[in-house]
């Protein structure tokens, strides 16, 4: 048995760890730390984690994470580096915020306002890498995890094959994702009050300026080998849960549908996550809730020379927390679906 803390645990991201983590064989649950909410129980947070409801939650300090073998950081953005610099070497730590994901300071300063912290170890197991490799080779045995962000997750999932199997062009790759509530967090923000949200779908982020374009181009162009640009718009949809990721991208020569749905059926064909669906099925939000899949489709418009890449995600389980707990099994040497639920909840 390990002995995990979640800092941030009255966050949805750090209550969607501590879910998974109830279900986990090898680890126990140590301290649930946060700021404001410090001193309440868990229970009054997060109802639903009822083994949990009588824990309370401490501060985030050096001495209420110490102690443990592996520490969950669901934070927001900028506060991570401070924390794990003190925190011993061998313990695992995971972190869902942006703080490490990028490895180009360049591209951090131009979309984040924090100064930048260095990169790690980039925690999206199935990501492509080299010409038969994946990412999760370089997570087995690591100390220190950056968990991609949820766009990224189900964008680049989404077009991966492409630039794998040297189908996609560089250039004009279209992305439009569509992502649930909960993707911005607990606190109180304007326009995601009630009123402003249900019975509405509304862009965000527009015109490239989005924190995620980046670290999506960082992802395609490590694949591609080359520098890939993407034009990506974030929108709100009227849903607690789930992102749904529409990937276009032109192919460099004509190439038959057989041979585009062929690259990603091979790609993710042993990947327990991700599921390319059958031919003619399209994936929906609502079929990954809960889950920490990806469900994929993929087609190729002949009439303009595009592919297009649908994936759906639930933004808090693959997208954040049962990433970061399937970035913690490969931590740990032990098989990567452990503890983690591959069907989702439906209707
Ligand atoms: N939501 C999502 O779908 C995704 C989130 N992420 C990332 O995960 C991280 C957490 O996101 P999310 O759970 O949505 O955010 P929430 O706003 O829901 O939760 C933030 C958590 O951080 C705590 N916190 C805030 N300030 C501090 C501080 N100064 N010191 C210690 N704890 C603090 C809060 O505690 P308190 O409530 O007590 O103030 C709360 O527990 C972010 O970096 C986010 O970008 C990544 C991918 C997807
Ligand atoms: C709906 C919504 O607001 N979503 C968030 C993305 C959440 C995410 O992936 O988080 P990181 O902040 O860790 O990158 C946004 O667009 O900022």
């Amino acid at each position: 048995m390990v002995r995990a803390a979640v800092a941030g645990a009255s966050g949805y991201a750090g209550g969607e760890i501590l879910r998974l983590l109830l279900g986990h064989p090898e680890v126990e649950i140590g301290a649930v730390t946060a700021a404001s909410s410090a001193g309440q129980p868990l229970g009054a947070i997060h109802p639903n984690l009822a083994p949990l409801a009588d824990r309370t939650i401490t501060d985030t300090t050096l001495e209420t994470l110490a102690g443990h073998d592996v520490v969950f950081l669901a934070l927001p953005h900028g506060h991570s580096a401070s924390i794990a610099e003190q925190l011993p070497d061998d313990v695992v730590v995971i972190d869902c915020g942006a703080d490490f994901r990028l490895t180009d300071e360049a591209a951090w300063a131009a979309f984040y306002d924090t100064p930048y912290a260095g990169s790690w170890a980039y925690g999206l197991p199935e990501l492509a890498v080299g010409a038969t490799g994946k990412q999760r080779d370089a997570l087995r045995g690591t100390r220190r995890i950056a968990v991609p962000g949820c766009y990224p997750t189900a964008t680049t999932l989404a077009l991966a094959p492409g630039y794998a199997h040297h189908l996609l062009a560089e250039h004009d790759v279209v992305v439009v994702a569509a992502s649930g509530t909960s993707g911005a967090g607990k606190s109180l923000k304007p326009h995601l009050l009630g009123s402003e949200v249900m019975g509405a779908m509304s862009p965000y982020g527009v015109g490239g300026v989005h924190r995620h374009t980046p670290e999506i181009e960082q992802n395609l162009s490590g694949i591609a080998g080359d520098d890939v640009r993407v034009s990506f718009t974030p929108t709100l949809a009227p849903m607690p849960r789930g992102i749904l990721a529409t990937c276009t991208a032109p192919t460099w020569d004509t190439f038959t549908p057989a041979e585009v749905r062929e690259a990603w059926v091979d790609t993710y064909a042993d990947e327990p996550f991700v599921h390319v669906l059958p031919e003619g099925q399209w994936p929906s939000t609502a079929s990954v809730l809960g889950s920490n899949t990806v469900q994929l489709q993929v087609t190729l418009d002949e009439r303009v020379g595009r592919v297009v890449a649908v994936a759906a995600v639930d933004n808090l389980t693959k997208g954040t927390a049962g990433a970061a707990v399937q970035c913690l099994n490969l931590a740990l040497d032990l098989p990567e679906t452990t503890g983690l639920p591959i069907a989702g909840v439906a209707p």
